[in-house]
């Protein structure tokens, strides 16, 4: 089936050199599941075709959410009273709180019952016009637990219309029952985990969590070893509350991404721009948490390394279902661009998901995915706090 869309400012996110690859006045032919052309004039083999006209309204690729933890049971709030209260994040973490509170309150839910109190956060991440996200597990912390979670992953993916991405993210917190021994952990449950999940087809890509209240770069490289001889991409949470070469690590196995980078320096970034490995900027937790060191967004440019944005939804450090808050605090917190913080959610967060050849941007043969919006100006989606402006998500003809 074939479809027009016309009438629209389209910002295709494509690197035209101009900005947001802007293309005013413009339409759009849908082929099915794919965009066929994109431009201001109609082919003539499409001149029978019906047409759609948006009234001069902003288009954009559909947005995309490369890195959350919507799978989980209960919820934080009472450390976030705790942290009110001057007690930091580490600090409760140490005292047995923290991913460990919650890996208690997952594990004691069915997989229906975790589908039942995740899906609302995905619903409310899907109302802003997403179209792709990825889900991590990690609140499980043993082999059943784990694969239990990323099962209902892969479920909350057909319940709705959403491409979804897993990673396993057993190596997210050393468990009460291997305190001192994050060594046997790995050997005992992260590593066995990985492979179970990994035969059952339920692993898109491997993460880890790379931190003095977690794993050194020594246990993470064991887990990374594994997911190559597995034939699976990786991706790190790094640098986040200090610097343990977390990136640079990522970037020796050419993985897709490193996430948070608070702490990162020019030699983390230099490796990251040499194997292609994303930045994925997460302003949720640094906000949450009320930080004070913002990721260098400056050496990241200089160096050449895509930026990417996401929610990292998470019950802990950021308790954010708003993609577009996201891209506020991004331009807000950490300074970016409204175009950078915009092809953070759609063209790099693709490529930190290895997918920047079927969607983030608009363009012939991409999927047609694309997000109208009751807006003219790309920057309407970057400055408002708490207001949804999408009009409609288009997924295909
Ligand atoms: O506190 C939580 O529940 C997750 C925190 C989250 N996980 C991670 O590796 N970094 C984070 O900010
Ligand atoms: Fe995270």
């Amino acid at each position: 089936m074939r479809k027009i869309l016309s009438g629209l400012r389209i910002a295709t996110l494509e690197q035209t050199g101009t900005p947001y690859g802007l293309i005013e006045n413009g339409s759009i032919g849908i082929d099915g599941e794919h965009i066929a052309w994109v431009g201001r004039d109609i082919p003539s083999d499409w001149s029978g075709i019906g047409s759609q006209d948006f009234g001069g309204r902003l288009a954009t690729p559909a947005l995309i959410d490369c890195h959350t933890h919507i799978v989980f049971g209960g919820n934080r709030a009472r450390e976030f009273e705790m942290r009110l209260e001057g007690a930091s994040y580490e600090e409760i973490a140490r005292a047995g709180g923290g991913i460990v509170s919650s890996v208690k309150a997952t594990n004691g839910l069915s997989e229906d019952e975790l589908v039942a109190q995740s899906l609302p956060r995905l619903d409310t991440l899907l109302a802003e016009g997403i179209a792709t996200i990825e889900i991590k597990s990690g609140y499980g912390l043993n082999i059943e637990a784990e694969l239990k979670m990323l099962r209902v992953a892969r479920h909350l993916g057909t319940m709705r219309p959403v491409r979804v991405l897993t990673s396993y993210l057993g190596a997210h917190a050393v468990p009460p029952e291997y305190r001192g021994r994050a060594d046997d952990y790995i050997s005992e449950v992260a590593l066995p985990g990985l492979e179970a999940a990994h035969a059952e087809g339920l692993v898109d890509a491997v993460d880890g969590f790379c931190e003095g209240i977690a794993f050194s770069p020594a246990q993470i490289t064991r887990v990374f070893e594994k997911a190559k001889a597995l034939g699976l991409p990786v991706k790190l949470h790094a640098e986040q509350l200090s610097n343990l070469g977390g990136a640079k690590l990522a970037a020796s196995f050419d993985a897709l991404s490193a996430d948070h980078l608070e702490y990162l320096d020019e030699d983390g970034a230099k490796a990251m721009a040499a194997a292609g490995t994303v930045a994925v900027l997460l302003p949720g937790a640094f906000y949450a948490l009320r930080e004070e060191r913002a990721p260098p967004v400056k050496i990241l440019r200089d160096a050449g390394v895509r930026i990417a944005v996401a929610t990292d939804c998470n019950p802990g450090t950021s308790p954010l279902t708003s993609l577009l808050l996201t891209m506020n605090m991004a331009c807000t917190l950490f300074r970016l661009t409204v175009e950078e913080a915009l092809a953070g959610a759609t063209r790099e967060a693709a490529h930190a998901l290895g997918l920047s050849r079927e969607i983030g941007t608009i363009a012939p043969g991409k999927r047609a995915e694309i997000a109208i919006w009751n807006a003219e100006q790309p920057a309407e989606l970057c400055y408002r706090i708490g207001f949804n402006p999408l009009h409609q998500l288009i997924l295909k003809a």
